[in-house]
């Protein structure tokens, strides 16, 4: 017979479609039904698999439903509002549910033993892959898996170390300084104002990131942030109307968009770093820019010893993108909500109002003075497990595994419900849904007896690289606010947490503020 050359190209075009239609099956149907039966088999509930889109299109109503609900202001019961598809999950099949997002089985993870498995198991349990929207706007270590994110995670790591963080302390006060200026400009007057604070928080914990983060270049560093909340907006958007399952299927224009603005982003953050390059003088960086540049683009192979490894200047860009995409929001929702807290509960902020006074009198906050406020750091770790500001994680088994007595094979998401956890009164009592920062009063260890059962910074090896940014951030900004005014939720505050990667305030979240107790 003879073989002529276009039946060969017919049997490899034939061969490549059969390949393609083969994996698009696998894909959509034969895999998830075969992850479907063995997760079942391990006693994981759920509705059965269902062609492409799984549960996804229960999400909405779901979320509508939890949300139309009104709350109290004194209701702290907020995980149906925040955690609306775990909680339709949780009362269609009990804790131990599976749920489809896409082709893709998500697990519901609870129990304190797995969950201190998953932390410290980064290479099996990994970081699901990105929306590819989110890579324009985010990468860096928060991203990375595997020997990547090792080798980056070991090279950042140093910026945050904490004779660092101290050099950053008057960046800090500084930021707090001008937002407190607006705040006697608006009291002033009648020594009492009603305002809402939520944008003056959050423009806080931008400038703070700008400031310590580039330096002299921060208001560079706000235009960046600016690009980014832009690019943020588009993907929320896009997330809210549609859902594209497996992601692959993504809008030309709006992915041209997010490019532009991202190229704009690369180039600002390039300009900074050439114009540092031209300065830097091997001392006196306190931003953390300048000690990724000099701790990676000027130390000499004998420095870096037998690794040999040094972050490119594209490399240093993306973290430092990261550290506003991570750092701002996580910081200022935990300040919202410490004041929404210290306004339901006038003790606490006596309480916490008299130490920072006794602590610093009429001195500015300083790093060591930060430490001996045992009040306030207890109040913020009730604050975060009421309202940890990240509400859940995820992980990606990218390969067959073991968790505990589970056999988990490639292809699973994990997802641990942080804020459900700091809830469940078995584990925090049947007043687990009451503010009590008593519970810290002996730290956070004997407060969880040992458990994994409190992890507002995650934990493990990729545990919060800004951690004690965030804490020493929080503090000086908290005593600042105590310092100068007493203050209480207004008549007008409607209580509505959300949750969109943090857990938001609603969006008029005013109060009364006040110079003295009398004008409240
Ligand atoms: C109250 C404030 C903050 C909270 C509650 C918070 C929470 C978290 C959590 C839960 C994770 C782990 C996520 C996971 O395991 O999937 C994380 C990771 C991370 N955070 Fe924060 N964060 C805060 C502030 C900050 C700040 C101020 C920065 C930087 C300036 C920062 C930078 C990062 C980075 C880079 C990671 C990724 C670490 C890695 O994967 O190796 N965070 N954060």
């Amino acid at each position: 017979m003879e073989v002529t050359a276009s039946s060969i190209l017919l049997s490899l075009a034939l061969a490549t479609f059969l390949t393609c239609a083969w994996k698009a099956v696998n894909w959509v149907w034969l895999r998830p039904k075969q992850l479907e039966r063995c997760l079942r088999d391990q006693g994981f509930k759920g509705n059965p698999y269902r062609f492409l889109y799984g549960d996804s299109k229960d999400f909405v109503p779901a979320i509508i439903a939890a949300r139309s609900k009104p709350m109290e202001v004194n209701d702290d019961d907020i995980v149906p509002r925040v955690l609306p598809i775990h909680q339709y999950f949780v009362n269609l099949h009990g804790t131990n549910y599976l749920a489809w997002m896409g082709p893709t089985p998500r697990v519901n993870i609870t129990d304190p033993k797995l969950i201190k498995e998953i932390f410290s198991n980064t290479e099996v349990f990994q970081k699901p892959v990105m929306n590819p929207l989110r890579k324009f706007i985010v990468t860096g270590i928060a991203t990375y898996n595997g020997e990547k994110w090792a080798t980056h995670r070991s090279l950042v790591n140093p910026a945050f170390h904490l004779e660092k963080l101290k050099l950053m302390v008057p960046a800090m006060y500084s930021s707090c300084c001008e937002m407190i200026g607006k705040w006697e400009v608006l009291v002033s007057t009648k020594r009492s104002c009603e305002l809402d604070v939520w944008p003056y928080l959050s423009n806080l914990t931008a400038d703070v990131i700008s400031r310590t983060a580039f330096g002299s270049d921060y208001e560079e560093g706000k235009q960046i942030f600016q690009l980014q909340k832009e690019q943020a907006d588009i993907l929320m958007q896009l997330l809210r109307s549609i859902y594209i399952p497996g992601w692959r299927f993504l809008p030309t224009k709006t992915n041209r968009k997010m490019r532009k603005i991202y190229n704009e982003v690369g180039a600002l953050v390039q300009n900074i770093i050439n114009k540092r390059q031209r300065t830097m003088n091997g001392e006196g960086d306190t931003d953390l820019l300048g000690i990724l540049l000099k701790s990676n683009l000027k130390a000499t192979d004998q420095e870096l010893g037998s690794k040999n490894k040094k972050l490119t200047v594209e490399d240093i860009i993306e973290e430092c993108k990261l550290f506003y995409f991570a750092g701002q929001e996580t910081t200022s929702v935990l300040l919202v909500w410490t004041m929404v807290l210290l306004s339901k509960h006038q003790k606490w902020q006596a309480l916490a109002r008299e130490e920072v006074l006794a602590v610093f009198g009429d001195n500015k906050p300083d790093f060591d003075g930060l430490h001996q406020l045992k009040t306030v750091t207890t109040i913020l770790n009730e604050v975060m497990r009421l309202y940890s500001p990240v509400a859940l994680f995820t992980r990606y088994t990218h390969k067959n595994t073991k968790l505990g007595g589970l056999v988990l094979p490639a292809g699973i998401e994990l997802m641990v419900p942080t804020i459900a956890i700091h809830h469940d009164h078995e584990i925090w009592g049947q007043d687990s849904k009451n503010f009590k920062p008593e519970r810290f009063s002996e730290g956070i260890v004997k407060a969880t007896k040992g458990q994994v059962t409190f992890f507002p910074f995650g934990g493990g090896p990729r545990t919060c690289i800004g951690q004690n940014f965030a804490l020493v951030e929080a503090k000086i900004a908290l005593a600042m606010i105590l310092k100068h005014f007493y203050f209480q939720l207004s008549p007008s505050y409607v209580h509505a947490p959300s949750s969109m990667l943090t857990v938001k305030p609603p969006t008029w979240c005013s109060f009364d503020l006040a110079k003295d107790i009398l004008g409240i």
